[in-house]
C-alpha cells in the first residue's frame, strides 16, 4: 500500500472525535440526600447553591435540602412554577447567574430547568429527582415544550446525582409507571434509530444502541417486580432511568430513547396539553410504533399493563381522534428525525391502527 494511502487511512481512522460528558457521582439508595452535603463538599463546587424545585417537590424534598446546605452555603431558591417554560428557564438563568453552582431538586420539568439554566450560565449542576418519572435524570439534554412541539435542547450534564430511594418510593406510583414507560419505549425508539441508519444512513453509536436496549429489556424482564410504594422498584426503576441518560449522553443526542413514540407524545403534548405524563404517552406511542416495525407490541402493552401504566389514548383522557391527529403530525415535530411514522402512514390507516391496536 502506498505512503499517501496509508496516510489517507489514516486521516479517516483518527480524524473521528467524540466528547462525552457523564455524571462524576452517582448516588442511589434509601436516605442518600443526606448525603448532600459530603456530595458538594467533595466536588468543591462552590460556597453558594441554587436549589431550583417546584410547587409541590419543594415540601417533598427541596426545603429538605435547602436545610442541608444552609450551615456551609449561601443557599437561593427558585421555584419553578408551572407556566411557560421559555419564561421560567430565563428567570431560573438570572437566578443560576448569581450563584456557583445549581440543584435541581424535583421531577423530569424542574431537572430541565435547572439543567438548561445551569448550562447557560457555565454552572455546575447536580441532579436530585424525586420521582422516577423520565430519563433525564442523569442526561445532558433537555426537552422543552415549545408551540412548535418539544425542542431537544443540550443541557449541563450533571455532575452528581443524588437519587433518594425513600423519597422516590413515596411519590405517587404513577410517576414511577411513567418513568418505566419512558424506557419501555426505548425499544422502539432504537428500531426507529436502526431504520434511519439504513435508510438515510445516520451514522448510530452501537454502546448507545446497545445499553438503551439492555435498558429497556432489564426493565421489561422484571415488570412483575414494580410495584406501589416499594423501594426495591424505586432502585430498579432509577438505575433503568440512569443507564438510559448515560446512552444519551454517550450519542450526544436523545435518540437513544426517543423516537417516534416520542414525537407522538411531543404532538399530543400539543393538542391535548397537559393530558397524561411524558412516559405514559410514549408508552402508548409506542404500542403503535411496535406494531409498525412488526414487533412485539402485545409484549409492549402487557408489560405497561402489568406495571401500572396506561395503554390507551381514553386512559389519560384523550379521545381517538386526537391520537390520529397526534399520528399524523408526530412527523412535522423534530422533522430530521427520521421514524417509522414517516413511512407512508395515511389517515386512514392511523385511524385503523387506533381502533384496532387500543381496543384489543
Ligand atoms: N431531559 C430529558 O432527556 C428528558 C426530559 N423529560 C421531560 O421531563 C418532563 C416530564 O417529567 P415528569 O416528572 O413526568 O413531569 P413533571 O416534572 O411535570 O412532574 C409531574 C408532577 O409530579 C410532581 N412530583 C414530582 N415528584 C413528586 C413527589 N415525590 N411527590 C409528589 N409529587 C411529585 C411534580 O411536582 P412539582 O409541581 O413540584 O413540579 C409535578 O406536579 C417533561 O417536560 C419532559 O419533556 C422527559 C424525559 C427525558
Ligand atoms: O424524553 C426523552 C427521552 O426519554 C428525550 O426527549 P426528546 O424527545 O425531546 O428528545
Ligand atoms: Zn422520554
Amino acid at each position: 500500500m502506498s505512503a499517501d494511502r496509508i496516510n489517507l487511512l489514516r486521516t479517516k481512522v483518527f480524524d473521528k472525535s467524540k466528547w462525552m460528558q457523564l455524571p462524576r457521582d452517582v448516588l442511589i439508595g434509601h436516605d442518600v440526600i443526606e448525603q448532600i452535603p459530603a456530595v458538594c463538599e467533595d466536588l468543591a463546587l462552590g460556597d453558594s447553591v441554587l436549589i431550583v424545585s417546584g410547587g409541590r417537590t419543594r415540601d417533598v424534598a427541596g426545603r429538605r435540602v435547602e436545610s442541608l446546605l444552609s450551615a456551609s452555603y449561601d443557599v437561593r431558591t427558585f421555584i419553578a412554577i408551572d407556566g411557560d417554560p421559555l419564561e421560567t428557564i430565563r428567570k431560573a438563568e438570572a437566578a443560576a447567574a448569581e450563584v456557583a453552582f445549581v440543584i435541581g431538586v424535583g421531577g423530569g420539568r424542574v431537572i430541565d430547568t435547572a439543567k438548561i439554566a445551569s448550562y447557560n450560565t457555565d454552572r455546575h449542576f447536580i441532579s436530585v429527582p424525586t420521582a422516577a418519572s423520565h430519563d433525564g435524570i442523569a442526561s445532558s439534554r433537555a426537552s422543552v415544550p415549545t408551540a412548535e412541539g418539544n425542542v431537544s435542547l443540550a443541557a449541563e450534564p450533571p455532575i452528581a446525582v443524588v437519587a433518594d430511594t425513600a423519597v422516590i418510593a413515596s411519590a405517587p406510583h404513577r410517576l414511577l409507571a411513567s418513568g418505566c414507560a419512558d424506557i419501555i419505549a426505548n425499544y422502539t425508539a432504537i428500531l426507529d434509530w436502526e431504520l434511519s441508519h439504513r435508510l438515510r444512513g445516520e451514522p448510530i453509536s452501537e454502546y448507545a444502541l446497545t445499553l438503551s436496549r439492555m435498558t429497556a429489556e432489564i426493565l421489561f424482564d422484571n415488570a412483575d417486580l414494580i410495584k406501589p410504594n416499594s423501594e426495591e422498584s424505586a432502585w430498579i426503576v432509577t438505575k433503568a432511568l440512569v443507564s438510559s441518560g448515560v446512552a444519551m449522553s454517550i450519542a450526544g443526542s436523545s435518540r437513544p430513547a426517543s423516537g417516534g413514540e416520542h414525537k407522538f407524545s411531543h404532538a399530543l403534548e400539543r393538542l391535548a396539553p397537559g393530558k397524561g405524563l411524558h412516559g405514559e404517552k410514549c408508552g402508548i406511542g409506542a404500542i403503535i410504533t411496535m406494531y409498525l416495525h412488526g414487533g412485539d407490541w402485545r409484549g409492549i402493552r402487557d408489560s405497561l399493563r402489568k406495571i401500572g401504566a396506561p395503554t390507551t389514548p381514553a386512559e389519560i383522557g384523550v379521545d381517538d381522534e386526537t391520537a390520529v391527529e397526534a399520528l399524523l403530525a408526530a412527523r412535522t415535530i423534530r422533522p430530521e428525525r427520521f421514524t417509522i411514522l414517516d413511512m407512508g402512514l395515511t389517515r386512514e390507516s392511523a385511524r385503523n391502527l387506533v381502533r384496532m391496536l387500543y381496543q384489543e
